[in-house]
């Protein structure tokens, strides 16, 4: 295991400029390792530290270990403690729910629950005891790209594509500070790719939103990452500007994006 920790820096003018560098939340990660029950190594390791009001992109190899960091950073398994923190506090310490709306989590597949989309952006919010007027509900879908007439349609009336954007939306309700994305537009076609890759940029932009992004595609992560993360069994073996990736030196990740591109 490295001991060192990764620190991830970009000279991407958005986020020097950006009004929002007193907003937003960060992970520092620190050693994080995950065996399964069988006693193989899944996660060997990993030290980064993930900045505030990054989008931050992870690729690797298929079983390289991306979706199972990812949920560990909200605790869709329980991390040992020190290992993850999140603005300092050690996320094993906090309160899992209040976590999960801090650090809203989409995946590759969108699955609502039975009613309108309404109902399904409401969700949260009403979890707290706060209602969403309609019109704070048509804000959220058009921050998701999505217009007022979807209201009160049901999951079983959307695209797969709308459906996703429905997904981000009910995420967004929460008023999430971080974005956990596990491919989140490998079921898509290239428009509502490119409509989700938008309004991620542009929660960043906007909202000074920290943003995890797991995907396979290497052209996605170059367009919508502030840096990236070459993850190989288990460990980051690199770090890497969006557009420096044919750089990779580990022989591993050479070959992958060799691959991929
Ligand atoms: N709960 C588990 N028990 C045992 N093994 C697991 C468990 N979860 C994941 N694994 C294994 O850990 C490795 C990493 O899985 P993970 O899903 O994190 O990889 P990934 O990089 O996201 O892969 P992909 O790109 O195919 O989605 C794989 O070999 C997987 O089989």
């Amino acid at each position: 295991m490295s001991a060192e920790h990764l620190l991830l820096t970009v000279d991407d003018s958005d986020h020097q400029h950006s009004n929002h560098h007193d907003r937003g939340v960060k992970f520092e990660i620190r050693g994080l390792r995950k065996v399964s029950e069988a006693g193989v190594p899944i996660l060997n390791g990993i030290s980064v530290d993930i900045p505030k009001g990054m989008i931050v992109g992870i690729i690797g190899p298929s079983g390289s270990g991306k979706s199972t960091m990812l949920r560990a950073l909200n605790r869709l398994w329980e991390p040992q403690s020190n290992t993850v923190f999140l603005d300092g506090h050690d996320i094993v310490d906090l309160d899992v729910l209040g976590l999960r709306r801090k650090v809203g989590m989409l995946f590759q597949l969108p699955v609502l629950f039975q009613g309108t989309v309404a109902d399904n952006i409401r969700y949260g919010p009403r979890l707290r005891g706060k209602k969403l007027s309609d019109e704070e509900v048509s804000k959220l879908l058009t921050l998701a790209d999505l217009d007022s007439s979807f209201l009160s349609k049901t999951g079983g009336e959307l695209s797969v594509g709308q459906a996703q954007r429905v997904a981000l939306a009910r995420t967004l309700a929460n008023e999430p500070e971080v974005l956990l994305l596990d491919e989140p537009t490998s079921a898509l076609d290239p428009i509502s790719t490119q409509n989700i890759e938008d309004v991620i940029v542009k929660l960043k932009k906007k909202k000074g939103m920290t943003v995890v992004m797991v995907s396979h595609s290497i052209k996605q992560i170059q367009r919508v990452a502030d840096v990236v993360c070459l993850l190989v069994n288990g460990e980051i073996v690199e770090v890497l500007k969006p557009g420096e990736l044919s750089e990779a030196k580990h022989p591993m990740a050479q070959r992958f994006l060799q691959l991929s591109s």
